[in-house]
């Protein structure tokens, strides 16, 4: 092999064994014609990315041959061109095959002797290459097409792979713009930003540096501020990021390169993306425009259904009477709060219920739904073509639980929307046949679910919407349950009565505790169903070991033992406390079946979470399950690795290529057990992550335990969450309810004393971006702040 030269092989496809259409990974062998490796076999496995590949074919691969653990020797393709014909003889016999009808042997020799032995390559690059035969447009055209559909795929990956794309991200990128990869892609890379998931503002800049785009090119201004608005919405979980500070934060970016400030440049490409519809300016903050017709379609439809709700059609004598039925079906007495909460959910279109745990949130819910059958007339089978009720979480178990509490089917929101939690969802318009709504877990769902699920809700629809405001809010942007409580234009039950009759628990009163700010010692001594154990981060793991070493001897199936962490790096973090408490409840021992996945092992038994939706398996995000069975590669006809797990009964099989749709669950995130209880709760806080010290997430950690907690790590980490008074979400949601409402904002935000008037450096108006706030020097003479502005608005 020459210096530099990549390994290749040459040769024909015989079969194709594997193709995932997902990515476009296939597996299959060729026979060899031709490489530059000592490569002595007729025949080879080839893996990799590919658009089409045909049986028959002949290919050119370039990559590396690799020692598989298991399969042995095969060639792993980064690239790959369809083998042409390159000689004289073989070009002129292509040319004049059956595929391109109307060319015969002189016009094939034709093209060769004026186009030459790259005459393929010459007729894909230029449209025009073809002219001098004169076929007419028709026939020209006809010939391009041809051959192009022939290395459309082939081409847009070879260069894919070129720009530095890997299989994976090149396959995702063909899939998204097909024939037009290429042209879109040079075009404009910056657009990749927007449209394919994994392609970062930094990627993208790469390529346009290849490809010629320089530092201050608009184009490349406008990717940055696209990137930077969805990165900054992300990490905060606001609904839009101040305009300053986005262009102070743009400007920084792409300075990297250049000394000279690009201030204005930024200003006039935010200019652009908003007249482009990506993104929209108002009042200084800047959106992404998705994200802001999210807010302002949720107002709406809150109006649509206050608007069309008829009232109802008993008395207040009525109610009463049927509640006194409900207590007694139920054996239970209402407190006041609650029957209000009962009486409002009944007689209003949209209601609201907040309250910690065991203040009633399930029991009313039951509540309601058997008054509602009673009240209306209506039937509470299931099965009845009549039945009208639709009960949601946004977890699978939430859903459950809802489910099991109420005898009556439960799903998750996106299961009842028909949603399939990919990309496609945006442009879902699902409609919901049902006349009473109820959401347990609310604050758990962000911005763009709720404006599906609210938008899908049909006139006349009465809503219910449960939850506890206090938790974490949802993992996307927005904060839509407190949002629409503090708004308080819709009635509002906070439950605030504890009403759980253990009365050994003391763990709920200590979420309370928390809620409410209160540090007493009382935190940090040992109780019947809660403990203690100080210790700095680098004991966190060997304590946990013993605890849990100690729970599985008292008989605790670590099932319903969870470790809560915050975080997932360092000592303390969730990777490694998962590699610690495997190594404790399920070691490797000889004979044992193992498979690897990176640095992860799984085995038998190991307790894993699913990290995606997949309606069809029926298998949610955030769901727990146990390994029950590993297949290997050998030992079934597919040849690849499977693992069987058993998630509460529904046992799904995943092959090696969806693994990374799962991890070890020994120990998740708080975010991810939200919504989830479980027995035995272990809660590691440490002082490294200062930014994951929350009131709201150690809440939300305590009162996922159902019996026992056991809080392991620094004190003072435990007590800087419980300190924490970290600002709310910023979002506009609450301004848009009172713009479609007509509430008065001064009076509404006089009154609201829980949420507080956002800090005035936030409160930035576009004029105070144009008046040069960032930087005096900058000429800005022409802009005026209506540029800026949604068409709505100007
Ligand atoms: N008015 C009441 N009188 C007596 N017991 C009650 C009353 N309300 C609720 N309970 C009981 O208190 C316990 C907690 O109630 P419930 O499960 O409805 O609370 P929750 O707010 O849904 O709690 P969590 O969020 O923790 O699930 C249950 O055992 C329930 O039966």
């Amino acid at each position: 092999m020459a210096e530099n030269e990549k390994p290749y092989f040459i040769g024909t496809v015989k079969a194709i064994f594997f193709e995932n259409p997902e990515n476009l990974y296939k597996i299959f062998t060729i026979k060899v014609k031709k490489t530059n490796t000592d490569w002595d076999a007729g025949d080879i496995v080839v893996t990799g990315s590919f658009g089409e590949i045909s049986e028959e074919e002949e290919y050119r691969f370039e990559g590396q041959i690799i020692d598989h653990p298991k399969y042995g020797k095969q060639f792993q393709a980064t690239s790959y061109k369809q083998s042409r014909p390159t000689g004289r003889k073989e070009l002129i016999s292509f040319f004049s095959s059956d595929e391109f009808p109307g060319i015969g042997k002189k016009k094939a020799e034709k093209i060769v002797d004026e186009l030459g032995n790259d005459a393929i390559d010459k007729i894909l690059q230029d449209p025009h290459a073809l002219d001098f035969l004169k076929l007419g447009e028709e026939k020209t055209q006809n010939i391009i097409e041809q051959i192009s559909s022939n290395h459309q795929a082939e081409q847009a990956l070879y260069q894919l792979n070129h720009y530095g794309f890997g299989p994976t991200l090149s396959a995702r990128i063909y899939q998204k713009y097909g024939a037009q990869t290429l042209e879109k892609i040079n075009d404009d890379p910056y657009r990749l930003v927007i449209d394919v998931k994994g392609v970062g503002f930094k990627r993208a800049d790469e390529l346009a540096k290849r490809l010629g785009i320089t530092g201050d090119d608009p184009r490349r201004i406008k990717g940055a501020l696209i990137q930077m608005v969805t990165a900054m919405v992300n990490e905060t979980g606001d609904t839009y990021v101040p305009g300053t500070e986005l262009i102070q934060r743009v400007t920084g970016v792409l300075r990297s390169n250049s000394q000279t400030d690009m201030t204005d440049k930024v200003v006039a490409g935010l200019r652009d993306v908003v007249k482009d519809g990506v993104l929209l300016v108002e009042d200084g903050k800047v959106y992404e425009k998705d994200l802001s017709d999210s807010e302002w379609s949720i107002a709406q439809s809150l109006k649509m259904i206050t608007d069309t709700f008829k009232g109802v059609s008993w008395t207040k004598r009525a109610f009463k009477k049927e509640l006194k039925h409900v207590e007694s079906d139920f054996d239970v007495k209402y407190d006041d709060s609650q029957a209000q909460a009962i009486e409002q959910s009944l007689t209003h279109p949209i209601f609201l219920l907040t309250g910690g745990p065991g203040t009633g949130k399930t029991t009313i819910i039951n509540a309601i739904v058997a008054a509602y059958g009673k009240l209306n007339d209506a039937t509470l089978d299931p099965a009845s073509d009549d039945y009208a009720i639709s009960l949601a979480a946004p977890t699978g178990r939430a859903a459950k639980h809802m489910g099991e509490s109420t005898g009556l089917p439960a799903m998750t929101i996106h299961r009842l929307l028909g949603l399939t939690g990919t990309e496609d969802d945006e442009f879902a318009e699902p409609s919901l046949d049902c006349k009473l709504l109820i959401i347990d877990e609310m604050s758990m769902v962000d911005t763009k679910l709720f404006k599906t699920l609210i938008k899908a809700v049909q006139p006349g629809t009465q809503v219910v919407l449960v939850g506890d405001k206090d938790q974490l809010p949802s993992v996307g942007p927005g904060q839509i349950f407190s949002d629409l409580i503090n708004s308080e234009v819709f009635p509002t039950t906070i439950l605030k009565n504890i009403h759980r009759q253990d009365s050994d628990s003391t763990i709920i009163q200590l979420a309370h505790d928390i809620n409410e700010g209160i540090i007493v010692d009382d935190v940090f001594q040992n109780r019947s169903d809660r403990s203690f154990i100080n210790c700095n981060s680098r004991n966190v793991p060997d304590v946990l070991s013993q605890i849990i070493s100690k729970s599985s001897e008292r008989g605790f199936d670590i099932a319903d033992v969870q470790v809560l962490a915050p975080m997932y790096r360092g000592q303390a973090g969730i990777d490694n406390l998962n590699f610690v408490i495997q190594n404790v409840v399920n070691p490797m021992k000889p004979k044992r079946k193992e498979v690897s996945m990176g640095n992860i092992k799984y085995r038998i038994n190991d307790k894993v979470v699913y990290l995606v939706n997949t309606p069809e398996d029926n298998v949610f995000n955030g769901e727990i399950g146990k390994i029950v069975g590993i297949i290997k590669a050998k030992e079934n006809t597919d040849k690849v690795d499977k693992l069987v797990i058993d998630f509460d009964g529904n046992e799904v099989t995943l092959d090696r290529k969806d693994w990374a749709n799962i991890a070890l669950a020994y120990c998740t995130s708080i975010h991810k057990a939200q919504g989830s209880e479980f027995e035995m709760v272990i809660l590691p806080l440490v002082n490294e992550e200062s930014r994951m010290l929350r009131r709201n997430l150690l809440y939300t950690a305590v009162t996922r335990a159902k019996r026992l907690l056991i809080m392991v790590g620094d004190r003072s980490a435990f007590e800087r969450s419980i300190r924490d008074q970290s600002s709310e979400r910023q979002t506009t949601l609450k301004e848009r309810i009172y713009d479609t409402f007509k509430v008065k904002r001064d009076v509404k935000s006089q009154d609201d004393e829980t949420t507080p008037e956002k800090p005035q450096e936030y409160i930035l108006t576009m004029d105070m971006v144009m008046n040069n706030a960032i930087n005096p020097m900058i000429g800005m003479e022409n802009v005026i702040p209506s540029d800026f502005m949604d068409k709505k608005e100007a």
